[in-house]
């Protein structure tokens, strides 16, 4: 299903932070959530999950997204934030059954289709040897690949992911970048916050990009990431290249030049 926002507005002290967003996210595809540091991509990831509340519509299909009952919301979105984190003292795989409790009834346990949903997410996510290590002993990039499996165990029709890649290796990127684009294959509605461009060049269906809680321009990632649009929002030089390796796009960057001053006035002897 289609995710939509229309006029979507959030304040903080009295600073409007997102800036009336119309956007849609096509239902089967990854969208790229791009825009400079501040811009609000976390803050609209928020939004759409509804850990925080402002202003406008947020629809999935015929569903309103901000006026759906908790636990009806956690059975249909899944959010995987950027710092995965636990108060408790619990296995990876105590933390990736934690996806399951949406879809548990009052005091049920866990039955036997729960326990293989979860081992099939430690499994997606790559995680399976970790499965009896403590969560708070990983890494950051290992905790971030079973905070996905979790949302996985979830079971979601839309996933929000806020910069899935950013604690990974590059062989960890590849397979999380895969990952989401084969789960978008299966009918899921993907959107991740997502710092490097090249990745939403080269794997993402949709992009997004977002500057001063606006959205400055939407759509196909190779018509709307261009050097020009990346000079005006990032303020660097951009070329797209070819990856020889692959033949997709990827993208080159240099600091932008510096403006020239104006030559001072010449002193008359
Ligand atoms: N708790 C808060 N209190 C006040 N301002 C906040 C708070 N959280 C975020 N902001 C501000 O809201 C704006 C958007 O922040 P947000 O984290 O959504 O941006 P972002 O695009 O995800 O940034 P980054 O790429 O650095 O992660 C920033 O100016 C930030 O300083």
């Amino acid at each position: 299903m289609t995710l939509s926002l229309s006029r979507v507005a959030f304040s903080r002290d009295d600073r409007l932070i997102i800036d009336g967003v119309d956007c849609t996210a096509p239902t089967g595809a990854v969208t790229a959530l791009v825009g400079p540091n501040g811009a609000g991509k976390s803050t609209l990831l928020h939004l759409i999950a509804g850990v925080l509340g402002g202003e406008g519509d947020v629809t999935f299909g015929p569903a309103d997204l901000k006026r759906m009952p908790r636990r009806a919301r956690a059975r249909t979105l899944a959010l995987v934030e950027q710092q995965a984190d636990t108060e408790l003292d619990l296995t990876a795989a105590d933390v990736v059954a934690l996806g399951r409790t949406p879809h548990l009834g009052a005091f049920a346990a866990a039955g036997p289709r729960d326990v293989s949903i979860v081992r099939s997410a430690l499994e997606a996510a790559g995680v399976t040897a970790l499965a009896d290590r403590r969560f708070r002993s990983l890494s950051g990039g290992e905790r971030q690949r079973v905070a996905l499996a979790r949302a996985l165990a979830q079971e979601p029709a839309l996933l929000l992911l806020d910069e899935p890649t950013n604690h990974l290796d590059v062989r960890a990127q590849l397979d999380t970048l895969a990952l989401i684009n084969e789960l978008a294959r299966g009918g899921l509605t993907v959107i991740a916050a997502l710092h490097d461009l090249g990745h939403a060049a080269a794997h993402a269906d949709h992009v997004i990009v977002l500057a001063e809680g606006r959205v400055v321009a939407a759509g196909d990632p190779a018509v709307v990431l261009t050097p020009e649009l990346i000079e005006t929002v990032y303020g660097v030089r951009a070329a797209l290249v070819s990856n020889p390796l692959t033949g997709r796009p990827i993208l080159a960057f240099a600091a932008a030049l510096p403006v020239p001053s104006p030559a001072p006035a010449k002193a008359h002897a």
